[in-house]
């Protein structure tokens, strides 16, 4: 991702090098009263990325795109890589945190799994000098702690916050 932009990949590495990972399992049971419930809230990821396993196969997570759902359709087996907060503010919004949800199923149980790689607890989020083309820094600095305490499965209205007005 770093080279994407020309820079060096220790710029993000650097970041997330022997940091916290944590590790989420999830328990959807299955609900005949699909459409009228929800499995996980929409939100978006706070660390940096997420490895996210669908661990028995049943399909469930949705993504948001020009304000509609749609379901990830993952390959049987397949990790999917999400980014959270901490990359889209460091890479200054090249990419984007995505806002997703989970549904649940009417006759299958769903289980997943979601590794999440956090940044230093002390740290200072702020765009990072090499992803900053033409001095424009688009995101406010907040410290890695707050970002984590202002969590709330609130889809993306977190680091909306944070934007800067253009
Ligand atoms: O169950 C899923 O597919 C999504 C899980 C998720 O978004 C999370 O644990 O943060
Ligand atoms: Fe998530």
């Amino acid at each position: 991702m770093a080279k994407a932009v020309g820079a060096e990949p220790e710029s993000l590495l650097g970041i997330f090098r022997d940091e916290p990972r944590g590790m989420r399992m999830n328990y959807y049971p299955p609900c005949q009263q699909f459409d009228k419930v929800i499995g996980l809230s929409p939100h978006t990821d706070v660390g940096g990325l997420t490895l996210l396993l669908q661990v028995n196969d049943v399909q469930g997570l949705q993504i948001k795109m020009v304000g509609k759902w749609f379901y990830v359709n993952a390959i049987n087996g397949a990790i999917i890589v999400n980014i959270g907060d901490t990359l889209e503010i460091l890479s200054n919004g090249k990419f984007r945190s995505v806002e997703h949800r989970a549904v649940v199923h009417p006759n299958k149980e769903r289980l997943s799994a979601a590794l999440f790689n956090y940044a230093r607890e002390n740290l200072v989020i702020s765009p990072l000098p090499e992803f900053v083309k033409d001095g424009k820094v688009n995101y406010r600095s907040i410290s890695y702690r707050d970002l984590l305490f202002t969590s709330q499965l609130d889809g993306r209205n977190r680091q909306e916050r944070l934007r800067l007005e253009q």
